[in-house]
Protein backbone atom coordinates (compact mmCIF):
# COMPACT_ATOMS: atom_id res chain seq x y z
CA UNK A 1 0.00 0.00 0.00
CA UNK A 2 2.19 2.48 0.98
CA UNK A 3 4.48 1.36 -2.26
CA UNK A 4 1.40 2.13 -4.31
CA UNK A 5 1.26 5.91 -2.94
CA UNK A 6 5.26 6.68 -3.23
CA UNK A 7 4.50 5.47 -7.12
CA UNK A 8 1.19 7.65 -7.57
CA UNK A 9 2.71 10.46 -5.65
CA UNK A 10 6.00 10.00 -7.94
CA UNK A 11 3.26 10.01 -10.86
CA UNK A 12 1.94 12.77 -9.77
CA UNK A 13 4.98 15.25 -9.44
CA UNK A 14 6.44 13.82 -13.15
CA UNK A 15 2.90 15.36 -14.75
CA UNK A 16 2.79 18.24 -12.24
CA UNK A 17 6.95 18.79 -13.78
CA UNK A 18 5.62 17.63 -17.48
CA UNK A 19 3.27 20.32 -17.32
CA UNK A 20 5.79 22.96 -15.76
CA UNK A 21 8.14 22.59 -18.53
CA UNK A 22 5.51 22.44 -21.33
CA UNK A 23 4.05 25.64 -19.82
CA UNK A 24 7.52 27.17 -19.77
CA UNK A 25 8.06 26.38 -23.46
CA UNK A 26 5.01 27.52 -24.50
CA UNK A 27 5.37 30.71 -22.55
CA UNK A 28 8.65 31.22 -24.12
CA UNK A 29 7.22 30.76 -27.22
CA UNK A 30 4.41 32.76 -27.22
CA UNK A 31 7.23 35.55 -25.05
CA UNK A 32 9.03 35.68 -28.53
CA UNK A 33 6.37 35.45 -30.61
CA UNK A 34 4.83 38.71 -28.94
CA UNK A 35 8.32 40.42 -29.35
CA UNK A 36 8.31 39.54 -33.18
CA UNK A 37 4.93 41.34 -33.60
CA UNK A 38 6.03 44.25 -31.66
CA UNK A 39 8.81 44.83 -33.64
CA UNK A 40 6.48 44.48 -36.31
CA UNK A 41 4.30 46.62 -35.72
CA UNK A 42 7.12 49.08 -34.73
CA UNK A 43 8.81 48.89 -37.78
CA UNK A 44 5.51 49.40 -39.89
CA UNK A 45 4.40 52.44 -37.56
CA UNK A 46 8.10 54.06 -38.17
CA UNK A 47 8.37 53.30 -41.81
CA UNK A 48 4.29 54.31 -42.71
CA UNK A 49 5.08 57.70 -40.37
CA UNK A 50 8.61 58.07 -40.96
CA UNK A 51 8.65 59.94 -45.00
CA UNK A 52 9.80 57.41 -47.04
CA UNK A 53 6.49 56.48 -49.93
CA UNK A 54 5.10 53.49 -50.60
CA UNK A 55 6.33 51.36 -54.49
CA UNK A 56 3.43 51.19 -56.91
CA UNK A 57 1.66 47.74 -56.87
CA UNK A 58 1.36 47.11 -52.99
CA UNK A 59 -1.63 45.05 -52.30
CA UNK A 60 -3.00 44.71 -48.34
CA UNK A 61 -1.93 41.65 -46.30
CA UNK A 62 0.70 40.67 -49.06
CA UNK A 63 2.62 43.68 -49.70
CA UNK A 64 4.42 43.66 -53.06
CA UNK A 65 4.88 39.84 -53.03
CA UNK A 66 2.35 39.40 -55.46
CA UNK A 67 4.28 41.71 -57.90
CA UNK A 68 7.53 40.24 -57.62
CA UNK A 69 6.24 36.92 -58.40
CA UNK A 70 4.21 38.11 -61.67
CA UNK A 71 8.01 39.52 -62.69
CA UNK A 72 9.39 36.06 -62.34
CA UNK A 73 10.46 34.97 -65.46
CA UNK A 74 8.92 38.09 -67.42
CA UNK A 75 9.85 41.14 -68.05
CA UNK A 76 9.88 43.63 -66.46
CA UNK A 77 11.34 41.27 -64.14
CA UNK A 78 12.22 41.49 -60.45
CA UNK A 79 15.51 43.54 -60.98
CA UNK A 80 13.89 45.70 -63.49
CA UNK A 81 10.98 46.62 -61.00
CA UNK A 82 13.26 47.32 -57.88
CA UNK A 83 15.06 49.49 -59.84
CA UNK A 84 12.09 51.56 -61.34
CA UNK A 85 10.78 51.95 -57.23
CA UNK A 86 14.13 52.87 -56.46
CA UNK A 87 14.73 55.50 -59.15
CA UNK A 88 10.83 56.85 -58.96
CA UNK A 89 11.28 57.44 -55.17
CA UNK A 90 15.20 58.71 -55.41
CA UNK A 91 16.90 60.50 -54.03
CA UNK A 92 14.86 59.29 -51.20
CA UNK A 93 14.45 55.57 -50.66
CA UNK A 94 10.98 53.09 -51.52
CA UNK A 95 8.68 51.45 -49.23
CA UNK A 96 8.44 48.13 -50.13
CA UNK A 97 6.64 44.55 -48.32
CA UNK A 98 7.98 41.05 -49.31
CA UNK A 99 5.64 38.41 -47.74
CA UNK A 100 6.12 40.02 -43.83
CA UNK A 101 9.13 41.41 -44.09
CA UNK A 102 9.67 45.41 -44.54
CA UNK A 103 12.01 46.33 -47.18
CA UNK A 104 12.91 50.28 -48.79
CA UNK A 105 14.69 50.13 -52.14
CA UNK A 106 17.37 52.66 -52.55
CA UNK A 107 18.53 54.02 -55.80
CA UNK A 108 20.75 56.80 -55.21
CA UNK A 109 24.32 57.43 -54.51
CA UNK A 110 24.52 59.50 -50.74
CA UNK A 111 21.74 56.81 -49.77
CA UNK A 112 24.45 53.90 -50.93
CA UNK A 113 27.25 55.87 -49.39
CA UNK A 114 25.64 55.68 -45.99
CA UNK A 115 24.53 52.41 -45.98
CA UNK A 116 28.19 50.74 -47.25
CA UNK A 117 30.53 53.73 -45.84
CA UNK A 118 29.64 56.26 -43.84
CA UNK A 119 27.19 54.43 -41.09
CA UNK A 120 28.35 51.04 -42.00
CA UNK A 121 28.66 49.38 -39.00
CA UNK A 122 24.58 50.00 -38.61
CA UNK A 123 24.04 47.43 -41.95
CA UNK A 124 24.88 44.26 -42.00
CA UNK A 125 24.67 41.60 -44.83
CA UNK A 126 21.11 40.20 -45.09
CA UNK A 127 22.24 36.63 -45.35
CA UNK A 128 18.98 35.19 -44.84
CA UNK A 129 17.45 37.04 -47.37
CA UNK A 130 19.57 37.15 -50.29
CA UNK A 131 22.35 34.07 -49.77
CA UNK A 132 20.16 31.29 -48.02
CA UNK A 133 19.94 29.00 -50.76
CA UNK A 134 24.15 29.24 -51.63
CA UNK A 135 24.83 28.87 -47.89
CA UNK A 136 26.24 25.20 -48.47
CA UNK A 137 28.85 27.09 -51.07
CA UNK A 138 29.73 30.59 -49.13
CA UNK A 139 28.69 28.81 -45.86
CA UNK A 140 31.23 31.41 -43.65
CA UNK A 141 33.40 32.70 -46.29
CA UNK A 142 34.28 35.99 -47.24
CA UNK A 143 30.23 37.21 -48.73
CA UNK A 144 28.45 36.14 -46.18
CA UNK A 145 30.46 36.55 -42.72
CA UNK A 146 30.45 39.36 -40.41
CA UNK A 147 32.34 41.31 -37.16
CA UNK A 148 36.25 39.44 -36.89
CA UNK A 149 35.86 36.35 -38.93
CA UNK A 150 35.03 38.92 -41.68
CA UNK A 151 38.20 40.99 -41.00
CA UNK A 152 40.70 38.47 -40.35
CA UNK A 153 39.76 36.62 -43.51
CA UNK A 154 39.41 39.71 -45.17
CA UNK A 155 42.96 40.42 -44.26
CA UNK A 156 44.33 36.98 -44.75
CA UNK A 157 43.12 36.47 -48.11
CA UNK A 158 43.68 40.10 -49.59
CA UNK A 159 47.30 39.94 -48.75
CA UNK A 160 47.08 36.69 -51.06
CA UNK A 161 45.86 38.78 -53.93
CA UNK A 162 48.37 40.65 -53.78
CA UNK A 163 50.25 42.08 -57.37
CA UNK A 164 51.98 38.78 -57.93
CA UNK A 165 49.33 36.73 -58.53
CA UNK A 166 47.64 38.94 -60.63
CA UNK A 167 51.13 38.50 -62.94
CA UNK A 168 50.06 35.21 -63.01
CA UNK A 169 46.43 35.77 -64.19
CA UNK A 170 47.99 37.24 -67.45
CA UNK A 171 49.84 33.93 -68.08
CA UNK A 172 46.84 32.09 -66.44
CA UNK A 173 44.04 34.00 -68.68
CA UNK A 174 46.58 33.36 -71.90
CA UNK A 175 46.82 30.11 -71.62
CA UNK A 176 42.97 29.35 -71.03
CA UNK A 177 42.08 32.29 -74.03
CA UNK A 178 44.27 29.98 -76.36
CA UNK A 179 42.53 27.09 -75.72
CA UNK A 180 39.47 28.60 -76.11
CA UNK A 181 40.43 29.92 -79.72
CA UNK A 182 41.84 26.48 -80.69
CA UNK A 183 38.36 25.00 -80.11
CA UNK A 184 37.22 28.40 -82.08
CA UNK A 185 39.74 27.63 -85.08
CA UNK A 186 37.77 24.54 -85.83
CA UNK A 187 34.38 26.09 -86.58
CA UNK A 188 35.61 29.58 -88.62
CA UNK A 189 34.23 29.94 -91.65
CA UNK A 190 31.96 26.93 -91.40
CA UNK A 191 28.53 28.55 -90.26
CA UNK A 192 28.82 26.33 -87.58
CA UNK A 193 27.62 28.34 -84.32
CA UNK A 194 29.01 28.52 -81.02
CA UNK A 195 27.64 29.07 -77.55
CA UNK A 196 29.75 31.61 -76.10
CA UNK A 197 28.41 31.94 -72.84
CA UNK A 198 29.16 28.74 -71.84
CA UNK A 199 32.12 28.62 -73.14
CA UNK A 200 32.98 31.89 -71.14
CA UNK A 201 31.62 30.10 -67.80
CA UNK A 202 34.03 27.19 -68.05
CA UNK A 203 36.68 29.31 -69.41
CA UNK A 204 36.58 32.05 -66.38
CA UNK A 205 36.31 28.76 -64.14
CA UNK A 206 39.41 27.00 -65.22
CA UNK A 207 41.16 30.80 -64.57
CA UNK A 208 40.01 31.02 -61.19
CA UNK A 209 40.08 27.04 -60.77
CA UNK A 210 44.46 27.37 -61.65
CA UNK A 211 45.02 30.63 -59.72
CA UNK A 212 43.78 29.29 -56.51
CA UNK A 213 44.01 25.70 -56.65
CA UNK A 214 46.33 25.25 -59.69
CA UNK A 215 44.13 22.22 -60.99
CA UNK A 216 44.80 21.95 -64.12
CA UNK A 217 42.25 22.52 -67.14
CA UNK A 218 41.45 18.49 -67.37
CA UNK A 219 40.92 18.59 -63.30
CA UNK A 220 39.09 21.21 -63.69
CA UNK A 221 36.66 20.26 -66.38
CA UNK A 222 36.40 17.36 -64.67
CA UNK A 223 35.65 18.17 -61.27
CA UNK A 224 33.60 21.67 -62.10
CA UNK A 225 30.81 20.17 -65.07
CA UNK A 226 30.16 17.00 -62.56
CA UNK A 227 30.41 18.58 -59.15
CA UNK A 228 30.02 22.36 -58.47
CA UNK A 229 28.09 23.58 -61.80
CA UNK A 230 25.06 21.00 -60.83
CA UNK A 231 25.57 21.74 -57.38
CA UNK A 232 24.81 25.67 -58.34
CA UNK A 233 22.61 24.99 -60.73
CA UNK A 234 20.29 22.87 -57.22
CA UNK A 235 21.14 26.04 -55.35
CA UNK A 236 19.77 28.58 -58.05
CA UNK A 237 16.28 26.31 -58.45
CA UNK A 238 15.99 26.81 -54.22
CA UNK A 239 16.14 30.34 -54.68
CA UNK A 240 12.84 30.20 -56.61
CA UNK A 241 11.56 26.79 -55.25
CA UNK A 242 12.81 27.19 -51.39
CA UNK A 243 10.82 23.66 -50.82
CA UNK A 244 13.53 21.78 -52.81
CA UNK A 245 15.41 22.06 -49.63
CA UNK A 246 13.17 19.77 -47.97
CA UNK A 247 11.78 17.54 -50.20
CA UNK A 248 13.90 14.34 -50.01
CA UNK A 249 13.68 13.38 -53.55
CA UNK A 250 16.42 11.69 -55.64
CA UNK A 251 17.84 15.09 -56.98
CA UNK A 252 17.84 16.17 -53.30
CA UNK A 253 20.03 13.03 -52.33
CA UNK A 254 22.32 13.68 -55.68
CA UNK A 255 22.80 17.14 -54.07
CA UNK A 256 23.58 16.25 -50.73
CA UNK A 257 26.37 13.48 -52.32
CA UNK A 258 27.98 16.18 -54.56
CA UNK A 259 28.24 18.63 -51.27
CA UNK A 260 29.81 16.21 -49.67
CA UNK A 261 32.21 15.01 -52.54
CA UNK A 262 32.86 18.30 -53.60
CA UNK A 263 34.07 18.89 -50.00
CA UNK A 264 36.02 16.58 -49.29
CA UNK A 265 37.97 17.29 -52.79
CA UNK A 266 38.52 20.68 -51.50
CA UNK A 267 40.19 19.13 -48.01
CA UNK A 268 41.90 16.95 -49.15
CA UNK A 269 43.93 19.36 -51.89
CA UNK A 270 43.92 21.62 -48.63
CA UNK A 271 45.65 18.88 -46.49
CA UNK A 272 48.46 18.11 -49.20
CA UNK A 273 49.26 21.73 -49.34
CA UNK A 274 49.54 22.22 -45.31
CA UNK A 275 51.51 18.65 -45.21
CA UNK A 276 54.02 19.86 -48.02
CA UNK A 277 54.08 23.48 -45.98
CA UNK A 278 55.10 21.79 -42.85
CA UNK A 279 57.35 19.38 -44.44
CA UNK A 280 58.97 22.65 -45.45
CA UNK A 281 58.50 22.16 -49.69
CA UNK A 282 58.19 25.32 -51.48
CA UNK A 283 56.12 25.85 -54.23
CA UNK A 284 58.29 27.68 -56.45
CA UNK A 285 55.16 28.93 -58.32
CA UNK A 286 52.68 29.54 -55.45
CA UNK A 287 49.30 29.92 -55.67
CA UNK A 288 46.56 31.70 -53.95
CA UNK A 289 46.03 28.62 -51.53
CA UNK A 290 49.27 28.66 -50.99
CA UNK A 291 49.71 32.18 -50.22
CA UNK A 292 46.80 31.70 -47.68
CA UNK A 293 48.06 28.97 -46.04
CA UNK A 294 51.02 30.69 -45.17
CA UNK A 295 50.09 32.61 -43.17
CA UNK A 296 48.14 30.37 -40.84
CA UNK A 297 50.25 29.74 -38.22
CA UNK A 298 51.52 26.17 -36.84
CA UNK A 299 49.38 25.93 -34.07
CA UNK A 300 46.06 27.60 -35.52
CA UNK A 301 45.69 24.54 -38.07
CA UNK A 302 42.67 22.45 -37.29
CA UNK A 303 39.80 21.48 -38.88
CA UNK A 304 38.22 24.81 -38.09
CA UNK A 305 40.99 26.21 -40.30
CA UNK A 306 40.38 23.50 -43.05
CA UNK A 307 36.53 23.93 -42.65
CA UNK A 308 37.11 27.95 -43.46
CA UNK A 309 39.32 27.74 -46.26
CA UNK A 310 36.78 25.34 -48.18
CA UNK A 311 34.48 28.01 -47.75
CA UNK A 312 36.67 30.57 -49.02
CA UNK A 313 37.46 28.59 -52.06
CA UNK A 314 33.91 27.84 -52.84
CA UNK A 315 33.11 31.22 -52.25
CA UNK A 316 35.78 32.36 -54.74
CA UNK A 317 34.60 29.78 -57.35
CA UNK A 318 31.37 31.44 -56.75
CA UNK A 319 31.72 34.60 -56.63
CA UNK A 320 34.58 34.81 -59.48
CA UNK A 321 33.34 33.08 -62.43
CA UNK A 322 29.78 33.48 -63.62
CA UNK A 323 30.20 37.67 -62.79
CA UNK A 324 33.50 37.56 -65.13
CA UNK A 325 31.77 35.36 -67.81
CA UNK A 326 28.70 37.21 -68.17
CA UNK A 327 30.61 40.43 -67.90
CA UNK A 328 32.79 38.92 -71.09
CA UNK A 329 29.85 37.75 -73.27
CA UNK A 330 27.76 41.04 -72.74
CA UNK A 331 30.74 42.63 -73.92
CA UNK A 332 31.05 40.74 -76.97
CA UNK A 333 27.42 41.02 -77.80
CA UNK A 334 27.66 44.91 -77.49
CA UNK A 335 31.04 45.12 -79.60
CA UNK A 336 29.60 43.06 -82.20
CA UNK A 337 26.15 45.13 -82.40
CA UNK A 338 27.88 48.36 -82.77
CA UNK A 339 30.21 48.14 -85.37
CA UNK A 340 32.30 51.47 -85.51
CA UNK A 341 32.92 50.64 -81.63
CA UNK A 342 34.47 47.34 -82.25
CA UNK A 343 36.59 48.89 -85.04
CA UNK A 344 37.93 50.99 -82.28
CA UNK A 345 38.82 47.83 -79.59
CA UNK A 346 40.26 45.62 -82.47
CA UNK A 347 42.81 48.42 -83.78
CA UNK A 348 43.62 48.79 -80.08
CA UNK A 349 44.29 45.29 -79.29
CA UNK A 350 46.26 44.84 -82.79
CA UNK A 351 48.17 48.08 -80.97
CA UNK A 352 49.08 46.74 -77.69
CA UNK A 353 48.87 43.35 -77.96
CA UNK A 354 50.95 43.44 -82.18
CA UNK A 355 53.94 45.25 -80.20
CA UNK A 356 54.40 41.81 -77.63
CA UNK A 357 57.59 39.87 -78.74
CA UNK A 358 56.11 36.95 -79.96
CA UNK A 359 56.31 34.34 -77.40
CA UNK A 360 56.17 36.40 -74.26
CA UNK A 361 53.66 37.20 -72.37
CA UNK A 362 51.66 40.97 -72.47
CA UNK A 363 52.93 42.85 -68.40
CA UNK A 364 50.65 44.61 -66.86
CA UNK A 365 51.54 47.95 -68.03
CA UNK A 366 51.18 47.28 -71.41
CA UNK A 367 47.62 45.89 -70.93
CA UNK A 368 46.88 49.01 -68.99
CA UNK A 369 47.03 50.61 -72.73
CA UNK A 370 44.14 48.26 -73.50
CA UNK A 371 41.83 51.57 -72.67
CA UNK A 372 39.21 50.98 -74.60
CA UNK A 373 38.65 47.33 -73.66
CA UNK A 374 38.71 48.37 -70.59
CA UNK A 375 36.17 50.54 -71.12
CA UNK A 376 33.95 48.67 -72.96
CA UNK A 377 34.16 46.00 -69.90
CA UNK A 378 33.12 49.13 -67.34
CA UNK A 379 30.31 50.27 -69.72
CA UNK A 380 28.89 46.46 -69.85
CA UNK A 381 28.66 46.35 -65.82
CA UNK A 382 27.06 49.36 -65.77
CA UNK A 383 24.45 48.70 -68.34
CA UNK A 384 24.26 44.95 -67.79
CA UNK A 385 24.27 45.39 -63.95
CA UNK A 386 25.05 41.82 -63.95
CA UNK A 387 24.68 41.72 -60.06
CA UNK A 388 21.76 44.36 -60.14
CA UNK A 389 20.92 44.06 -56.63
CA UNK A 390 22.75 43.95 -53.18
CA UNK A 391 20.92 43.81 -49.75
CA UNK A 392 21.99 44.74 -46.10
CA UNK A 393 19.54 44.74 -42.89
CA UNK A 394 20.10 47.98 -40.68
CA UNK A 395 21.10 46.77 -37.16
CA UNK A 396 20.25 50.05 -35.28
CA UNK A 397 17.31 52.75 -36.43
CA UNK A 398 18.68 55.26 -39.22
CA UNK A 399 17.69 58.38 -41.40
CA UNK A 400 18.03 57.38 -45.16
CA UNK A 401 17.44 60.21 -47.25
CA UNK A 402 15.53 62.17 -44.34
CA UNK A 403 13.47 58.73 -44.10
CA UNK A 404 13.22 57.02 -40.75
CA UNK A 405 14.53 53.30 -40.68
CA UNK A 406 13.79 50.87 -37.96
CA UNK A 407 16.21 48.89 -36.88
CA UNK A 408 15.61 44.90 -38.50
CA UNK A 409 14.45 46.41 -41.83
CA UNK A 410 16.09 44.78 -45.08
CA UNK A 411 17.90 47.51 -47.71
CA UNK A 412 17.31 46.44 -51.14
CA UNK A 413 20.09 48.53 -52.95
CA UNK A 414 19.46 48.62 -56.78
CA UNK A 415 22.42 48.81 -58.32
CA UNK A 416 21.13 48.78 -61.84
CA UNK A 417 18.54 51.50 -60.88
CA UNK A 418 21.36 53.89 -60.23
CA UNK A 419 23.60 52.58 -63.07
CA UNK A 420 20.60 53.60 -65.71
CA UNK A 421 19.68 56.95 -64.05
CA UNK A 422 19.29 59.27 -66.69
CA UNK A 423 20.72 62.12 -64.36
CA UNK A 424 23.76 60.47 -63.35
CA UNK A 425 24.48 58.62 -66.92
CA UNK A 426 22.75 60.60 -69.72
CA UNK A 427 21.92 58.28 -72.66
CA UNK A 428 21.77 55.78 -70.12
CA UNK A 429 20.35 52.64 -71.72
CA UNK A 430 23.17 53.12 -74.90
CA UNK A 431 25.97 51.24 -74.59
CA UNK A 432 29.04 54.08 -74.79
CA UNK A 433 32.82 53.07 -73.41
CA UNK A 434 33.80 56.63 -74.07
CA UNK A 435 32.59 57.29 -70.55
CA UNK A 436 35.11 55.46 -69.33
CA UNK A 437 37.93 56.44 -71.32
CA UNK A 438 41.13 57.97 -69.16
CA UNK A 439 40.04 56.80 -66.03
CA UNK A 440 36.77 58.67 -65.73
CA UNK A 441 33.25 57.37 -64.98
CA UNK A 442 34.28 55.00 -61.89
CA UNK A 443 35.75 57.66 -59.70
CA UNK A 444 36.00 56.20 -55.78
CA UNK A 445 33.67 57.41 -53.41
CA UNK A 446 31.06 59.12 -56.29
CA UNK A 447 29.13 55.94 -55.27
CA UNK A 448 27.01 56.28 -59.04
CA UNK A 449 28.97 53.53 -60.61
CA UNK A 450 28.93 50.32 -58.12
CA UNK A 451 29.15 47.19 -60.17
CA UNK A 452 32.06 46.17 -57.27
CA UNK A 453 29.85 47.76 -54.89
CA UNK A 454 32.00 50.71 -52.69
CA UNK A 455 33.64 50.56 -49.21
CA UNK A 456 35.10 48.70 -47.13
CA UNK A 457 32.90 45.21 -48.63
CA UNK A 458 33.85 45.92 -51.98
CA UNK A 459 35.11 43.06 -54.41
CA UNK A 460 37.88 41.40 -53.50
CA UNK A 461 38.74 39.75 -56.93
CA UNK A 462 37.70 43.03 -58.92
CA UNK A 463 41.37 43.73 -60.30
CA UNK A 464 41.71 40.22 -61.45
CA UNK A 465 38.18 40.10 -63.21
CA UNK A 466 39.32 42.80 -65.07
CA UNK A 467 42.68 41.98 -65.66
CA UNK A 468 41.48 38.56 -67.14
CA UNK A 469 38.33 39.69 -68.79
CA UNK A 470 40.71 42.41 -70.87
CA UNK A 471 43.31 39.41 -71.78
CA UNK A 472 40.69 37.38 -73.29
CA UNK A 473 38.89 40.12 -75.05
CA UNK A 474 41.69 41.61 -76.70
CA UNK A 475 42.78 38.20 -77.59
CA UNK A 476 39.32 37.15 -78.79
CA UNK A 477 38.54 40.20 -81.02
CA UNK A 478 41.73 40.41 -83.18
CA UNK A 479 42.01 36.85 -83.75
CA UNK A 480 38.33 36.22 -84.81
CA UNK A 481 34.97 38.08 -86.38
CA UNK A 482 31.91 37.23 -84.29
CA UNK A 483 28.38 37.47 -86.14
CA UNK A 484 25.25 37.07 -83.86
CA UNK A 485 23.64 33.82 -85.20
CA UNK A 486 20.47 34.11 -82.95
CA UNK A 487 17.92 36.34 -82.57
CA UNK A 488 17.57 36.16 -78.74
CA UNK A 489 21.14 36.72 -78.27
CA UNK A 490 19.96 39.85 -76.65
CA UNK A 491 17.59 38.52 -74.16
CA UNK A 492 18.40 39.07 -70.26
CA UNK A 493 18.19 36.08 -67.72
CA UNK A 494 14.93 37.08 -65.46
CA UNK A 495 15.97 35.01 -63.00
CA UNK A 496 19.24 34.37 -61.66
CA UNK A 497 22.15 36.39 -60.46
CA UNK A 498 24.19 37.47 -62.37
CA UNK A 499 22.69 38.40 -65.09
CA UNK A 500 23.48 36.34 -67.92
CA UNK A 501 21.95 35.55 -71.48
CA UNK A 502 18.29 34.06 -71.14
CA UNK A 503 18.75 31.40 -74.24
CA UNK A 504 22.78 31.53 -74.37
CA UNK A 505 24.41 33.59 -76.83
CA UNK A 506 25.18 32.34 -80.14
CA UNK A 507 27.92 33.18 -82.77
CA UNK A 508 29.57 32.02 -85.96
CA UNK A 509 32.73 32.98 -86.41
CA UNK A 510 35.05 34.05 -89.14
C1 LIG B 1 32.82 41.11 -63.21
C2 LIG B 1 33.12 40.38 -62.16
C3 LIG B 1 32.63 40.61 -60.76
C4 LIG B 1 31.58 41.38 -60.30
C5 LIG B 1 30.61 42.21 -61.11
C6 LIG B 1 31.58 41.25 -58.86
C7 LIG B 1 30.68 41.90 -58.03
C8 LIG B 1 30.70 41.82 -56.65
C9 LIG B 1 29.76 42.50 -55.78
C10 LIG B 1 28.60 43.39 -56.24
C11 LIG B 1 30.09 42.21 -54.51
C12 LIG B 1 29.38 42.69 -53.23
C13 LIG B 1 28.36 41.66 -52.77
C14 LIG B 1 27.59 42.10 -51.53
O1 LIG B 1 27.96 43.07 -50.89
O2 LIG B 1 26.60 41.42 -51.18
C15 LIG B 1 31.25 41.34 -54.56
C16 LIG B 1 31.90 40.83 -53.44
C17 LIG B 1 32.92 39.92 -53.52
N1 LIG B 1 33.55 39.46 -54.66
FE1 LIG B 1 33.14 40.01 -56.56
N2 LIG B 1 32.59 40.42 -58.49
C18 LIG B 1 33.26 40.00 -59.61
C19 LIG B 1 34.35 39.18 -59.67
C20 LIG B 1 34.95 38.59 -58.58
C21 LIG B 1 36.09 37.71 -58.64
C22 LIG B 1 36.85 37.33 -59.92
C23 LIG B 1 36.35 37.31 -57.35
C24 LIG B 1 37.43 36.41 -56.83
C25 LIG B 1 38.55 36.18 -57.40
C26 LIG B 1 35.40 37.97 -56.49
C27 LIG B 1 35.36 37.85 -55.12
C28 LIG B 1 34.51 38.56 -54.29
C29 LIG B 1 34.54 38.45 -52.84
C30 LIG B 1 35.46 37.55 -52.02
C31 LIG B 1 33.55 39.31 -52.35
C32 LIG B 1 33.17 39.56 -50.89
C33 LIG B 1 34.00 40.72 -50.34
C34 LIG B 1 33.66 41.04 -48.88
O3 LIG B 1 32.48 41.00 -48.48
O4 LIG B 1 34.60 41.36 -48.15
N3 LIG B 1 34.57 38.73 -57.27
N4 LIG B 1 31.60 41.13 -55.87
Amino acid sequence: MALDLARVTLAVLVVVLALRVADAVVIARVVRATKKIAHWARREIILALGGAARAERFVPVLGHTVALFKAVGRYPCTWDLFATWGTTAAPRPARVQIFQRHCVVVADPELVKRVMQTNLKNYKKDTEFSYEPFLEILGTGLVTSEGETWRAQRQRISSALRIEILDDIIAIATRAVNRLSDKLEKVRGKGEAVELAEEFRLLTLQVIAEAILSLTPEQSDEVMPNLYLPIMDECNRRSLEPWRKFLPTREWREHRKRVAALNKYIVDLIRVRWKKRVSGETNPNPDILDRVLASVEMEEYGSDVEEQMCFEIKTFLLAGHETSAAMLVWTIYELVKNEDKMTEAVAEANKVLGAVKPGNLPTRDELAHLDYCVSALKETLRLYSVVPVVTRRAVEDDVLGGCKIPKGTTVIISLQGIHHREDLWPNAMSFEPERFLNGKGDEIGNYAYLPFIQGPRNCLGQYLALLEARVVLATLIRRFKFKSASANNGKKHTKAIPIAPADGMWFTVE
